[in-house]
């Protein structure tokens, strides 16, 4: 038998699905607002999550697994464009989340709102021939603008940054931040799971392991030569030869391009990159629910090297990055590529924080 609140409810719900508020851009589910209003306060405890840049190659994606993702209550999609579609498509899952879209710039504030993670998939992907750093004149400005809104709206929100050039947008955030008054280092992370992801798959190929079982750390920065495997600290322990060595770092730092190739100008790495964003979007709201033991690989402020950002292995809490590890002992190999690595990462750097200061 039905309670009063809940045939309340449902007619709201009815109602709200047949007449949805023409004014407002703002979906829910493409339906309309009283729906999101009834349907949240009776929803199940969790996090508050923005994917900025949702209606994108990954944003799809990634929308729809956040949705399958039971530690998420409240999952908000911004785009600039097709948001209405995405929305209403992925609010028909059956998992518990809370789905509402919000069109271009007026509800950038909206969406960011109440958050405790917000993702940016938001740019321009490359096209064959590009590198990521040919990326940053269009998306260095798309990601200061989002993170102003940030700084804004959700100032204590934990970030992640997908856009590339990862090793510049960012020091770009940090600087916004900075100017905004509210940078929290532990709270800023730029996304590099997809190499650490890639380096699994490509080192258990050789290993003949299940890529599951393996477990390679990628430190550095993510583009090219930064991107540096620790082949040396692999898990489970084991060696390569100098030609596997060779192979196997090649195929990881070129493993974008790879992918960029083979899509032949129609975008770059999507499906995969979801996959890591939610793999590490998890983990990082592991650690804010306080689980312990949390530990993943990003491109965080540090002091691991003289250089102010650095990926490694990073421990994830309540407050996001609560302990950086160092490095560990290096081959001769690694140290070579550490330097590499080190001399272009601080030319991306410092070309990000001069962005926002000029
Ligand atoms: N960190 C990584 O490992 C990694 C991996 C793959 C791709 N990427 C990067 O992620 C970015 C997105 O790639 P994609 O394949 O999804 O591209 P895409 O073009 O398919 O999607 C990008 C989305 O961003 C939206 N967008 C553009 N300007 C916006 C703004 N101002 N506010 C909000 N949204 C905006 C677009 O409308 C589009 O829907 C690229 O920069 C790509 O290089 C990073
Ligand atoms: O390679 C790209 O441009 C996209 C991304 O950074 C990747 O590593 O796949």
């Amino acid at each position: 038998m039905q309670n009063g609140a809940e045939t309340y409810r449902r007619i709201a719900t009815i109602s709200a699905h047949l007449n949805p508020s023409p004014s407002s851009h703002q979906m829910e589910g493409g339906v309309g607002l009283s729906r999101a209003n009834c349907r949240a306060k009776g929803g199940s405890p969790g996090f508050k999550v923005a994917i900025l840049g949702a209606a994108g190659g990954i944003g799809q994606p990634l929308a729809m697994l956040m949705k399958m993702n039971p530690l998420v209550s409240v999952l908000h999609l911004y785009d600039v464009a097709n948001t209405p579609g995405v929305t209403a498509d992925i609010s028909h899952m059956d998992t518990g989340a809370v789905v509402r879209g919000f069109l271009g710039p007026q509800q950038l504030e909206d969406a960011l709102t109440g958050m405790d993670l917000v993702i940016i998939p938001a740019g321009v992907p490359r096209k064959p021939g590009m590198t990521r750093d040919d990326l940053f004149n269009i998306n260095a400005g798309i990601v200061r603008t989002l993170c102003e809104g940030i700084a804004k709206c959700c100032p204590k929100a934990i970030i992640n940054i997908i856009s590339n050039p990862v090793n510049s947008t960012v020091p770009i955030a940090a600087e916004v931040f900075k100017r905004a008054g509210s940078f929290d280092p532990r709270r800023l992370l730029g996304v590099t799971m997809l190499d650490i992801v890639r380096a699994n798959t490509f080192v258990a190929e050789v290993l003949g392991l299940d890529p599951r079982e393996v477990d390679v750390p990628v430190v550095g920065g993510h583009a090219g030569v930064t991107i540096l495997p620790l082949l040396s600290q692999v898990k489970p322990s084991c060696s390569f030869t100098t030609e596997e060595t060779e192979y196997l770092t090649s195929r990881i730092q070129n493993g974008g391009t790879e992918v960029v190739e083979a899509k032949a100008g129609t975008g770059s790495a999507t499906l995969s990159m979801a996959y890591a964003a939610v793999k590490f979007a998890d983990a990082c709201l592991h650690g804010l629910r306080g689980d312990a033991g949390i530990v993943e690989c990003a491109f965080v402020s540090s002091q691991v090297t003289e250089l102010p950002f650095f990926a490694s292995k990073v421990r994830l809490g309540r407050n996001g990055v609560e302990e950086i590890y160092p490095l560990g002992p290096l081959n001769e190999y690694e140290r070579t590529g550490l330097e590499k690595a080190k001399k272009e990462l601080a030319t991306s750097i410092q070309k990000g924080v001069a962005f926002v200061k000029k």
